[in-house]
């Protein structure tokens, strides 16, 4: 996947990604209502000595949807089978993992929403009866045979629960909505992942990157580890001025907006005057993927109040015009700051 830096990861970062995966739900930080959720189901499956029941975490990326996964198969004591919805690209690929599972198992599919559509339909059997019909041959010879499945848990992880349809979204006995992180818990998450690195950093300074951190732990994590880089080659020590420095070497700002936020945020405002300006649209003056900045770029921008969707497009907000030091300059464009279009 892409970083919030818009470099791939390596694998040694994945490594140091996987070592901070908190194992526990007490070690799990924020999320509390999720988090008392999913205590709950869990706890109550494990008395009546059942499966737990099918959930669904939705939220955007790097929030700790596959960390809740492990938490799940870990707390329940059960094992875990992983994939992803684009590794799904078959009724077939979904049968081989389901047919192998074994009585209990947690299956994590991340990226339920880009499975194949004839596995969908699949899944709607297996999850409700924890059976599947399996076509053999072709045309009028077809013949489907009934496979019954182990109990298992299905825990599917999506950062677009718009996208699945319903009849799948309605087989989920829970949906878990992770919300961004506030910046006191982005530094928990942070005092961990230093001590991990063994890097000695200032509390101010971990409030500024806190703070740059697009509410989400993996970021938070990623730009710990350009300070520790910074302050390795520099020889400056993990302060604030370290910390300041490598961030704005890396493009993030005050904010924590990157290079595309700040690309999107720029479409919005010069080229169409601060809105609306369609999806499809902003993808393409940017250079991205529609889903990308749907997922990914948007929800933060709402959530900062840069930017609001609105029947007619994406339009910028008053703080916009003001984060960027722009004015409008057309009429047309003032009239999108105070109303609620
Ligand atoms: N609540 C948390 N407490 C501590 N660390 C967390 C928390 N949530 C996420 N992290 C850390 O952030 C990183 C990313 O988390 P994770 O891979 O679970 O996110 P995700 O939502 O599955 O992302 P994606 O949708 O991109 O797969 C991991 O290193 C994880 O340890």
């Amino acid at each position: 996947m892409a970083t919030g830096l818009g470099l791939p990861e390596s694998e040694a970062e994945l490594a140091f990604e996987g070592a901070l995966r908190p194992q526990s739900l007490a070690e799990f930080v924020g999320q509390e209502k999720v988090r008392g959720q999913l205590q709950l189901l869990l706890q109550a499956a494990a008395m009546q000595n059942r499966t737990p029941d099918h959930i669904l975490l939705a939220g955007p990326p790097g929030l700790g949807k596959t960390t809740l996964a492990m938490i799940i198969a870990h707390e329940s004591g059960r094992p875990l089978r992983m994939t992803s919805g684009p590794a799904i690209q078959h009724a077939g690929d979904l049968a081989a993992v389901l047919s192998s599972l074994v009585p209990g198992e947690v299956l994590f599919i991340d990226e339920i929403h880009r499975m194949a559509r004839s596995a969908e339909e699949m899944l709607y059997l297996a999850m409700e009866d924890f059976r599947i019909d399996i076509m053999v041959g072709k045309g009028a010879g077809a013949t489907s045979i009934p496979l019954d499945l182990s109990p298992f848990t299905l825990v599917g992880a999506t950062t677009r629960s718009g996208m699945l349809p319903n009849p799948l979204r309605d087989r989920f006995g829970f949906t878990a909505h992770l919300e961004f992180y506030e910046n006191h818990e982005l530094e928990q998450v942070l005092v961990r992942a230093a001590a991990l690195l063994e890097l000695n950093v200032e509390r101010r300074a971990l409030a500024e990157i806190s703070g740059r951190s697009r509410g989400t732990p993996r970021i938070a994590n990623r730009l710990l580890r350009r300070v520790r880089d910074y302050a390795v080659v520099k020889g400056s020590g993990a302060g604030l001025d370290a910390v300041n420095a490598a961030l704005e070497l890396y493009d993030v700002d005050a904010l924590g907006l990157d290079r595309l936020d700040r690309a999107v945020m720029q479409v919005v405002l010069s080229r169409f005057d601060g809105g609306p300006v369609g999806l499809n649209t902003l993808a393409v003056s940017v250079g991205e993927e529609a889903e990308t900045i749907e997922s990914v770029v948007e929800p933060f921008l709402v959530r900062i109040g840069l930017l609001t969707r609105t029947p007619r497009g994406r339009v910028a907000t008053r703080s916009a015009w003001k984060h960027f030091g722009l004015t409008p300059e057309t009429p047309g464009a003032a009239t999108l700051f105070d109303g609620d279009l």
